[in-house]
């Protein structure tokens, strides 16, 4: 079946289930009754939530809605506008509303200071009191810090502080006295909450164009994050550092976005013959990457700024008489980074020089460019203002650290800021980032042109799994039953026996790559033919071609691929917006890979997602850490106590982790699934034999076996036989049939 290009994951689904049910046909089945539209509606790849938040009160409602409501009555324009929304409908062609069209058709690039009547809010009228500030903060679970030393925030000019920073510039003398308590009071903010989209223009100013490109995406109410770090990141007051922990699929990306491109608009007016890079986005994935750029372009339109994926042989940060290239009509097909990889030198040279305004990169690919391989000390990017450092905790663990440091120390503006944003982080990451920012300072010898803050915004409980979604821990003892256990997910005609029903299309984590491709060609033929057979479902790891992982990732958007078999290289960030579950086929290495694995489903406050985990004998020892994570979820969900999967006998049961097995378990996963045997052969019958991925028992492989055997033996027979001329034509034995 084709879909247009334009199609997404949720049109093909509605319309492939207008003419055949997909779940249907999965389960080769015509006696099970028909899906609910009630339990359709459930689906996070049906059904859209009307409100994207994960945390609200009656009382900040109320309180939103009043404050809302004192705007809309300034300018009768603005109210019809917000009247005219749409219903918030993620799978549209996100057509812009009408009145919204008219009131910025005029919008030039970078027409800052154009602010229509109705646009422009009387600051004193708007501005909340603390009181206020902290409901609307604290129901949605907001948590601001400021995360420098004491004596630092003391020490800051009084004029650059708001009342509640004055306060503390009293206690200064108090200050060695203060305990824990008094310290962690006196370094909380409560700063202004965005209400709603309409004020990144009315108040924060933000350009014209961009706010219209925001508005053509739809988006009624910022999540908790955009509402937390946009005034933060655009208010008046100098731009902080930021550290930004928030859930899976709660928009994160907007949220740095706009604050990048604005800046970048006002740089454009402020100077406009310094061109160069001057935003950097840094991810750990290609796919990730590839979808911040896809994201970004639809929020630059019209704007002047030009934002870019960096690709394998790309010059960056060199722009001697080099073509700058027009990036922004440029397609992020992988294929590209493969020819210019395969590229000759000679011809590489003609390469041009990237000028764009935001480069968005993995670490090493970045690396690479600026020190030619490692064969050079580092280039610098000398005009970068702002560096991005998305999935930050993973960026700055061992395995990315010592590149992430290299870009972040390349950067060598002294007004650079950072902002770290994930949905995890440790403490040692703050503390990496504190130590840096001020290493950097010192190795610079300069001093950014004015100070600013280090804050760190949290929203929700840090490390915690998004509410949304219903969490499934599935003891399957062995690895043939988490096999047969994943069989009944793919034919849910069987599924009354586990309960779990969980619709196309999903993905499917495993521990290792050969793990992937083991399982993926195991389960290949359980899809059939009608259903469009093997080609529903596919495998997704780092060994493929740049130009293959950007085909498979397009046609899962595109509903073509159903079930994605995968490793943690889809973890992170990734975001297919209506995919209905998760599974994790091998249990994830952290209780921080589970909260990323997890959180591909129930996005933008999506109902409906499932997670189902499997476990065996072998993982007993490293499943508690999940367990807790599914039990906190839980709880932030509320409900009945009976409705929790995870029982507090279970919780007591499951033994707790030492911190080396944990680091162990982080870096390896489990031992003995580490290798993947493929073929008998390779069997050396140590271990890895249990973790075989097969429904077949090794009885039943040795069986197969001796029937291959005597078959090869029977045609070497024969072949023997022709050679000395004496085989009978009427074969009267052809050896076994297969
Ligand atoms: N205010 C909003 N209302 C509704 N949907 C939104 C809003 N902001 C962003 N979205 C959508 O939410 C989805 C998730 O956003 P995004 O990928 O930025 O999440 P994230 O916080 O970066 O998640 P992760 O931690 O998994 O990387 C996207 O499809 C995005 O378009």
């Amino acid at each position: 079946m084709l879909f247009p290009a334009s199609a997404n994951i949720n049109d093909i689904f509605d319309s492939t289930t207008k003419d055949m049910d997909a779940f249907r046909l999965l389960t080769r089945s015509t006696k099970l009754k028909p899906v609910s539209s009630a339990t359709d509606s459930r689906l996070p790849s049906t059904g859209k939530a009307a409100n994207p938040q994960l945390f609200r009160t009656a009382e900040s409602d109320n309180l939103e809605s009043a404050k809302n409501g004192k705007k809309r009555k300034r300018g009768a324009a603005v109210q019809e506008d917000e009247e005219d929304v749409p219903d918030l409908d993620f799978f549209s062609s996100n057509k812009r509303p009408a009145a919204s069209v008219t009131e910025t058709a005029a919008a030039t690039v970078g027409d800052d200071k154009k602010v229509s009547a109705q646009d422009v809010a009387s600051d004193d009228e708007d501005s909340m009191d603390e009181v206020e500030r902290r409901t609307i903060l604290n129901s949605h679970k907001i948590k601001v810090t400021d995360m420098r030393d004491l004596e630092e925030i003391q020490a800051e000019p009084t004029s650059t502080k708001d009342s509640k920073k004055k306060k503390k510039k009293s206690k200064k003398e108090e200050a060695p006295t203060l305990s824990k308590k008094e310290q962690k009071r006196a370094r909380r903010l409560f700063p202004e909450p965005l209400l709603n989209f309409k004020e990144l223009r009315s108040k924060y100013k933000i350009s014209s164009r961009l706010a219209e490109n925001v508005a053509e995406q739809g988006f009624t109410v910022p999540t908790e994050v955009q509402l937390g770090t946009l005034p933060l990141l655009l208010g008046e007051s100098s731009e902080p550092d930021l550290l930004v922990v928030a859930p899976t699929g709660s928009g994160k990306t907007l949220s740095f976005l706009i604050p990048v491109i604005n800046k970048i608009v006002r740089h454009h007016h402020s100077n406009p013959d310094e061109h160069g890079i001057l935003s950097l986005v840094v991810a750990p994935t290609r796919e990730l990457a590839s979808q911040i750029v896809n994201e970004g372009r639809k929020l630059v339109a019209g704007t002047g700024v030009k934002i870019t994926l960096m690709r394998k042989g790309m010059r960056v940060g060199d722009d001697s008489g080099a073509d700058v290239l027009d990036e922004n009509s440029e397609e992020s097909s992988g294929s590209q980074d493969e020819d210019a990889e395969d590229k000759p030198a000679k011809e590489r040279a003609n390469i041009p020089v990237t000028k764009s305004d935001i480069l968005v990169t993995t670490p090493l690919m970045l690396v690479n460019a600026l020190s030619a391989n490692r064969t050079t000390t580092m280039a610098t990017l000398p005009l970068v203002r702002s560096l991005v450092m998305d999935e930050a905790d993973v960026l700055l663990d061992p395995l990315f650290r010592e590149q992430t440091l290299d870009i972040w120390k390349a950067c060598s503006h002294p007004d650079l800021r950072v902002g770290l944003w994930s949905a995890t982080m440790g403490s040692n990451i703050e503390d990496l980032t504190k130590s840096t920012i001020k290493e950097r300072l010192e190795d610079l010898g300069q001093k950014p042109s004015e100070p600013h803050a280090l804050l760190r915004l949290v929203v929700g409980l840090k490390d915690s799994a998004i509410p949304n979604i219903d969490h499934k821990l599935v003891y399957a003892a062995t690895e043939q039953g988490k096999l047969m256990g994943l069989r009944q997910l793919l034919r849910p005609a069987a599924a009354s026996a586990s309960d779990i029903r969980l619709r196309p299309p999903f993905l499917i984590f495993t521990q290792t790559i050969p793990r992937a491709v083991a399982l993926h060609s195991e389960l290949k033929y359980d899809i059939p033919a009608e259903a469009g057979g093997s080609s529903r479902i596919a495998v997704l790891h780092s060994d493929l071609s740049d130009g293959q992982r950007s085909d498979i990732m397009r046609d899962f958007r595109k509903g073509e691929i159903w079930i994605l078999v995968t490793t943690d290289l889809l973890a992170r960030g990734v975001d297919f917006r209506g995919i209905n579950g998760v599974v994790n086929y091998d249990i994830p290495n952290s209780a921080a890979v589970y909260v990323h694995r997890v959180g591909r489903t129930g996005r933008a406050g999506r109902e409906g997602g499932i997670a189902v985990t499997y476990y065996t004998k072998e993982d007993i020892p490293y499943v508690k850490s999940i367990a807790n994570i599914i039990d906190v979820s839980e709880k932030l969900r509320g409900g009945e106590e009976g409705d929790k999967s995870i029982q507090k006998w279970l919780l007591d049961a499951l033994p707790n982790l030492s911190k080396n097995s944990k680091k162990d378990m982080k870096r390896h996963g489990v031992k003995a699934r580490q290798t993947q045997r493929l073929t008998d052969k390779e069997d050396d019958g140590k271990g890895a034999r249990g973790m075989r991925i097969s429904t077949k028992s090794g009885f039943e492989r040795r069986l197969e076996n001796k029937k291959k055997g005597a078959i090869a033996a029977s045609r070497n027979r024969k072949a023997a036989a022709a050679a000395s001329g004496n085989v009978s034509d009427t074969g009267s034995w052809n050896g076994l049939d297969d």
